[in-house]
């Protein structure tokens, strides 16, 4: 991939337009980072004090991908029920990329994930879009933590989803830009393919169908948590 950042910004107003936009949700329980990887991947920094986002914060960043300007746009949701129920509707609109998150050293954080995948769900958000399940907080994980790794690698197997383990603390902020990159990517070669023709479009609409007939009973035949 020929890809390169080249600019970034934060802002907490509604995102701005201009060239192709990548709009991406970040969710998973209060606490678990979503505030600090947005932040990380768009300033390259790991923020130096948080609160609990209100609603919903916006991020940017300008990509450069195969010589073609991708702006990514990320919705940084609460995780708290009582600070996100107004904004709902809003930011599961025209979503072209979802990234889950979960807390290495909060099991509960893990096992609530179903929950958001049924939001999503409920929000008619279909399979054809891209996801990733990412378990953040790298750098407090404990030797006892790989039953929970291996378990969230399987989750994210049997959802089609990519896997990442990452630190947004981490001194390397590799695997946390490697997310949202990998994400726009995906998006910029998807829209390729619907230039070609209507392949994509078939291929959605086939995913779409199997999404609706994986059931929350299936789901949980799938895969156990351990909680
Ligand atoms: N050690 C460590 N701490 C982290 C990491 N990511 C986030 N934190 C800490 O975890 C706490 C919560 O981080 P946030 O990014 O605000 O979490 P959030 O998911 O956005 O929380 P809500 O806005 O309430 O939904 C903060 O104290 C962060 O400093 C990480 O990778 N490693």
């Amino acid at each position: 991939m020929d890809s390169s950042l080249e600019s970034s910004s934060s802002s907490n107003g509604p995102p701005t337009r201009c060239c192709r936009t990548c709009k991406i949700i970040v969710i998973g329980d209060a606490g678990v980072g979503k505030t600090c990887l947005t932040h990380r991947f768009c300033t390259g920094q790991f923020p130096t004090r948080t609160e609990a986002t209100i609603g919903v914060d916006f991020r940017e960043k300008l990509l450069q991908i195969d010589g073609e300007k991708i702006k990514v746009q990320l919705w940084d949701t609460a995780g708290q029920e009582r600070f996100r129920k107004s904004m709902v509707q809003h930011y599961y609109r025209n979503v072209h990329g979802i990234v889950f998150v979960f807390d290495v050293t909060n099991q509960s954080s893990f096992c609530n994930l179903p929950l958001w995948m049924d939001e999503c769900r409920q929000h008619s958000l279909g399979l054809e879009i891209p996801r990733a399940l990412v378990c953040n907080k790298a750098d407090l994980m404990s030797s006892n933590a790989s039953v929970l790794i291996e378990q969230a690698r399987h989750l994210a197997e049997v959802h089609g989803m990519s896997f990442y383990l990452t630190s947004a603390k981490g001194l390397k902020g590799d695997q946390v830009d490697s997310i949202f990159m990998a994400l726009a990517q995906r998006l910029k070669s998807q829209r390729r393919e619907s230039v070609n023709g209507r392949v994509l479009e078939c291929r959605a609409e086939s995913l779409k169908i199997q999404a609706r007939v994986i059931t929350a009973q299936e789901t949980k035949k799938k895969w156990t948590c351990i909680c």
